[in-house]
């Protein structure tokens, strides 16, 4: 290699310098390729290139000082320069560039003067790889746990480019010599660092589909041998759990047992979560606190925000809404999603249908938006017109588009409790699990009771319950003694759709309730109001965590929806 590749404004720059750069650079570009690709945040490659090259350089220039032979010579640079003894022909040494002293008698250049700091002139020569290894791996172990990034696909990730680096770095190596650029070892083929670039890890990384059904078979084998947590590390994790998941475990996890007995409902919001605010007796009794759906609506609103900005500013998601006839609250929801959709940056339009239009004309639009490669996300507003076969409508999402999560494939893959992140699954049970992981309750091995066993909310709410290990009843208006089953729930979600249906004394002291009733009622003002399907005032005396209608699980319901239209461009990307 030469020594010296180019001089830019009479500074020389160093071929092994300009091949760790580009390796540097490389490397990093890989890896925020391979972090999009999986649905993570490109950020977190950034910093963890930039601390294992800060930290790599002064690991693999400490163990060359160290233990690479050179230590006497770096004490004599500073104390006896005549003892330092360099191999290079005369004129060299006397050279401009070397300035040093020539002893003709051994044939050596000595350096001229002394230099105290010689040891840490790491761009003079000197760089040791297995200390940059050490450095730079002490470096990602700390950064991956800062920036609780899965152990496994970072590994995976920095596979193929260790691989295209270690060619590389042996021809980057470099010995102490008087000035940059003493010649480098020539790379001896049955060496390590001699490897070809043919590696079949870039292969897979540029191939999605093989990596993520590769990662799908090797996660479900994982699971068969009973490999549980290790399985879920190879998942692309959805939001919710990616923020939930240490709370979810350990600290953040408390008993429901407390007795009902507290004054006030408080709140937990979005930003600081879970069991912040425990449950705790007062005087007068004790009273749930409120999760906060709307603050945790906005958090979740604006994660996405961020998420598209960082990761697709190119090309922002988008999603396109068909609303059919003038039902005025689907209007008021469509309205609402278009607004939330275009506050976080995704695109799209509102497709309206009047309220006559047959079941062939809102197909002819659905089979149209889904042959657009522009569009990431479909949804067809609910109810449709009694005329219209809404499953019909729904199927003819393809299930990579479907960001309700009401297509047959979704709902049957979740019911085959396949990686979440990877499924598009239904708003509103989504939401219902965002408030969950709000209150801190971890519903491994929890009794859940949902009340209601509709396609769109009571049976995909049981799924994700039971993929996250709850112990679960779905029970619904033909359960025998329902106010007993109900009793029994450390996590009740009332899905019912009748107001005020679950009543305080249904109510296991402490539980969670999370209420999906959204009705409109005539109050004793003779004005109409909306409560859920829950009694809230009797409930908020004996839970420890409820949802307040309105401002809980509805506004989820839409934040989540964005969240889905995310997963579906990934999905966009990937193929
Ligand atoms: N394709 C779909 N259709 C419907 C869904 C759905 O998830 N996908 N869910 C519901 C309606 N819905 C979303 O579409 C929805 C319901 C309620 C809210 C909401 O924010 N509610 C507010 C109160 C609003 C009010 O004052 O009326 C709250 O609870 O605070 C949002 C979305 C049926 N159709």
């Amino acid at each position: 290699m030469r020594p010296e590749l180019f001089r830019l404004f009479d500074v020389g720059f160093p071929a092994y310098f300009i091949a760790l750069l580009t390796g540097f650079l490389f490397a990093t570009a890989l890896g925020v390729v391979f972090v999009k690709r999986i649905g993570q945040n490109p950020d977190v490659v950034v910093d963890l290139s930039l601390a294992m090259l800060l930290w790599g350089v002064a690991g693999s220039r400490l163990l060359h000082v160290l233990a690479d032979g050179y230590f006497w010579d770096y004490v004599h640079f500073c104390t006896d320069p005549s003892q330092v003894s360099w191999k290079i022909p005369q004129d060299e040494c006397l050279s401009a560039r070397v300035a040093g002293v020539w002893d003709a008698t051994a044939n050596v250049c000595h350096p001229k003067e002394a230099d105290c700091f010689r040891w840490a002139k790491f761009w003079a020569g000197g760089l040791t790889y297995y200390g940059g290894f050490i450095g730079a791996g002490i470096a990602a172990y700390f950064q991956l746990k800062r920036d609780k990034f899965p152990f496994f696909k970072a590994a995976d990730m920095a596979g193929s480019p260790s691989r295209w680096g270690s060619p590389l770095a042996g021809s980057a190596r470099r010995e102490p010599g008087p000035v940059q650029g003493a010649p480098p070892r020539k790379c001896q083929s049955p060496e390590p660092s001699c490897a070809s670039y043919t590696d079949l890890r870039v292969a897979r990384l540029f191939d999605p589909h093989r990596g993520v059904a590769l990662r799908r078979r090797a996660s479900q084998a994982l699971r068969r041998s009973g490999l549980r947590r290790v399985a879920d590390r190879l998942r692309i994790r959805p939001l919710y759990l990616r923020n939930s998941s240490s709370r979810r475990s350990g600290r953040g996890s408390r008993a429901l047992d407390v007795p009902a007995d507290r004054a006030r409902p408080r709140r937990l919001r979005g930003g600081d979560p879970r069991g912040a605010d425990a449950p705790t007796k007062d005087a007068a009794g004790m009273t749930a606190q409120i999760l906060d759906g709307k603050g945790l609506a906005a958090t979740v609103r604006a994660r996405v925000a961020a998420e598209v900005r960082q990761r697709f500013s190119a090309r922002p998601p988008s999603l396109h809404v068909v609303l059919v006839g003038d039902d005025p609250a689907s209007a008021v929801y469509v309205r609402n999603k278009e607004r939330a959709a275009a506050e976080a940056g995704i695109a799209g339009a509102i497709h309206r249908l009047p309220a006559a239009a047959s079941e062939a004309e809102i197909l002819e639009l659905v089979e149209r938006l889904a042959a657009d490669d522009a569009i990431d996300g479909i949804l067809v507003q609910l109810p449709l017109p009694a005329h219209v076969q809404s499953a019909r409508i729904l199927a003819a999402i393809p299930a990579r588009k479907d960001v309700a999560g009401f297509h047959p494939e979704n709902a049957g893959r979740l019911f085959r409790g396949e990686p979440l992140g990877e499924v598009l699954v239904p708003c509103t049970p989504l939401g219902c699990m965002h408030l969950l992981g709000l209150s801190g309750v971890d519903p491994r091995g929890k009794r859940a009771v949902v009340v209601g066993r509709s396609a769109i909310v009571g049976r995909p709410m049981a799924m994700l319950l039971l993929a996250a290990d709850a112990t679960v009843t779905i029970a619904h208006s033909r359960t025998e003694n329902l106010a007993a089953v109900c009793q029994e729930a450390d996590i009740l979600v009332a899905a019912v759709g009748r107001p005020e249906f679950v009543r305080g004394s249904w109510i296991k002291p402490g539980a969670v309730v999370l209420d999906v009733g959204s009705n409109r009622v005539t109050g004793v003002d003779g004005g109409s109001k909306l409560v859920g399907d829950v009694h809230f005032a009797e409930a908020s005396a004996v839970a420890g965590w409820i949802t307040p209608v309105p401002g809980g699980v509805g506004p989820m319901t839409i934040a989540c929806l964005l969240e889905n239209t995310l997963l579906a461009r990934s999905f966009a990307d990937a193929r």
